[in-house]
């Protein structure tokens, strides 16, 4: 039998454009990252210090317990040299990424507050502005050549390009005498060392999950968090003294708020800043008890909403598990038989953030706009402009569904209950690219985090039932009415279901949408889809 082909992306849609499946294997079997450590292993290490460097990248954004920073300081702080910071900023990034324009927002506020901090400490932080995605490096290794760098340190970042974007900086090193430095700073356990018996990275979260709480629980030290870096001395300072006025690079004109009124109130519901950032995980913890029983219900607002504190790094996971601990009686031991359930529940999904590193690093064809089950890339999906743009407005008439993309819309964040059933939504029921919405929510969340999202979108063979989903986690039909205000009178279960449940003349009163498409039909075409692309399917 002949080998199915993979289907070709639509030319009117650059964003679901990606590498072969032969190509992903490729990659997977000769991973950057393993390219990289190799590299920083044979690297000349006998630099005198001269001055230090610390490149921040968009996922440290912090001073506070910041692996690299820290190790910069002290690198610096031996030698009696100066330590400067970095940031370069390069829209065509944001625009490779789809990054959104709250995330663009939240992480320039981010970078000016924290200038001000580092000058307080006598550290400069340099904004440089790279107009190509091939320019970062070269932007930073000139700013490194003008004031003579010795030392560069940075927290990895672990996705495929910005891996490779290191491995070039290190090739400018050994040109260019200096040396780079990179630390692991985004998770608690570093990814790729929870291994199984025959030595592989684990991939399974219920056994990782196991390994990650036995772990944690035997070496408390784990989680220890180290100072923000110590003040530049004033000979050091007087050295850097012009670097002390680079200005905040601006936003893109394509990355700006449709107005300021909409700018401002995202501000106030995501205040920038670590101190923000701590005050939010404080406040959870209050209420951390909620969690186990609430989680799933979206009306009760009991998750953390810390995602985009994580996901730019402006608190680190140990510093909000350092805070944790202090509620758990001053325990490392977070497993369901030594925690509260609240607490066990929410370290749970810290965990899970941990996997998804793991597995970028292990499969970074993840990173590539591919499915980790390769098999996926097979499925012809359909062109329904219609009911895509349906989906991303939420007038679908599933009243679930549409309330999760209203939130979206509002909060440039969704729960995580809903991003499952609008997800499941799109290229299940809808059988359209799962990329498009993929691409949709970098393009919105403020909490944009590349595995995270990714693995979220992980298609599967699961159709989540949005009835069924809505009933069980928005019992009262709080979080419908709230978002969908069409619906907001109508009473008991019909809220659910409007169209099945109300009779035909109150249904059309409402002023909302029939369903677009039957549930179960679409269902079924989709597991027939799936398994008929997927059969002989061979990536
Ligand atoms: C389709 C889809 C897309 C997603 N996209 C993103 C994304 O771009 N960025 C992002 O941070 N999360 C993403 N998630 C995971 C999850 O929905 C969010 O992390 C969570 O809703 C954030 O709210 P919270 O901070 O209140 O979470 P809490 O319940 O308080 O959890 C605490 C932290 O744990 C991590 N976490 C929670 N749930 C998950 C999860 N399922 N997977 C991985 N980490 C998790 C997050 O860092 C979160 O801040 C996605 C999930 C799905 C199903």
């Amino acid at each position: 039998m002949a080998k199915r082909k993979e289907p070709e992306p639509p030319a009117n849609h650059p964003e679901l454009k990606h590498p072969s499946t032969k190509r992903a294997k490729e990659v997977d079997a000769h991973t950057p990252y393993e390219e990289l450590k190799g590299l920083l292993e044979s690297q000349k290490i006998d630099h005198e210090v001269k001055a230090v460097l610390h490149w921040f990248r968009s996922k440290d954004l912090r001073i506070h317990d910041n692996r690299a920073l820290h190790d910069a300081s002290e690198t610096a702080k031996e030698a009696g040299a100066p330590l400067i910071c970095a940031y370069v900023h390069c829209p065509a990034e944001l625009n490779w990424h789809g990054t959104s324009p709250a995330r663009t927002d939240f992480i320039i506020e981010n970078l000016e507050l924290m200038q001000k901090e580092l000058k307080k400490h006598d550290i400069p932080l340099v904004f440089l502005e790279a107009s190509e995605r091939n320019e970062i490096v070269p932007t930073l290794f000139s700013l490194v050549r003008d004031i003579s760098i010795s030392h560069v340190f940075a927290n990895y970042e672990y996705e495929v390009d910005e891996l490779r974007r290191d491995i070039k900086l290190l090739k400018h090193g050994n040109e260019g005498n200096f040396q780079l430095a990179l630390r692991h700073d985004q998770t608690v356990k570093e990814p790729l060392t929870l291994l199984t018996n025959s030595g592989k990275p684990m991939k399974v979260f219920t056994p990782y999950h196991k390994a990650w709480c036995a772990e944690v629980a035997n070496d408390p030290t784990l989680l220890d968090t180290v100072p923000a870096p110590s003040k530049n001395s004033s000979d050091a300072k007087k050295k850097v003294a012009k670097l002390f006025d680079s200005k905040a690079p601006g936003v893109p004109k394509e990355k700006q708020f449709a107005s300021n009124e909409e700018r401002d109130g995202i501000r106030k519901m995501w205040p920038a800043g670590h101190q923000a950032g701590i005050d939010r995980m404080q406040s959870f913890i209050d209420q951390i008890d909620n969690y186990a029983a609430t989680r799933s219900n979206p009306a009760k607002n009991s998750t953390s909403r810390m995602s985009p504190y994580f996901a730019a790094g402006v608190v680190s996971v140990r510093e909000a598990l350092q805070m944790v601990k202090k509620y758990n009686g001053n325990s490392t031991n977070f497993s369901q038989s030594a925690a509260d359930p609240g607490v066990y529940g929410w370290v749970r999904e810290i965990v899970f953030r941990e996997l998804y590193r793991q597995t970028l690093l292990d499969t970074p064809h993840t990173a590539m706009n591919m499915p980790q089950n390769l098999k996926f890339d097979f499925v012809r999906w359909e062109e329904d402009d219609e009911g895509y743009k349906r989906w991303e407005e939420g007038t679908l008439g599933v009243p679930f569904v549409d309330a999760g993309m209203r939130q979206i819309k509002h909060e440039v964040y969704m729960h995580n209950r809903l991003r499952m059933n609008v997800s499941s939504y799109l290229y299940c029921n809808l059988l359209i690219n799962y990329r498009r919405g993929e691409r949709y929510f970098a393009e919105t969340l403020i909490d944009w985090d590349l595995s995270n999202n990714t693995q979220g979108w992980e298609p599967s063979y699961t159709v989540f039932n949005p009835v069924s989903q809505a009933e069980k986690n928005d019992p009262d039909g709080e979080y419908i009415r709230k978002w969908v205000p069409e619906l907001k009178d109508v009473k008991g279960k019909a809220v659910f279901d409007p169209y099945h449940r109300l009779p035909k003349e109150e249904f059309e009163k409402l002023g909302y949408p029939a369903p677009y498409v039957d549930w179960s039909k679409t269902k079924a075409r989709a597991i027939e889809r799936f398994k008929s692309d997927m059969r002989d399917a061979e990536p």
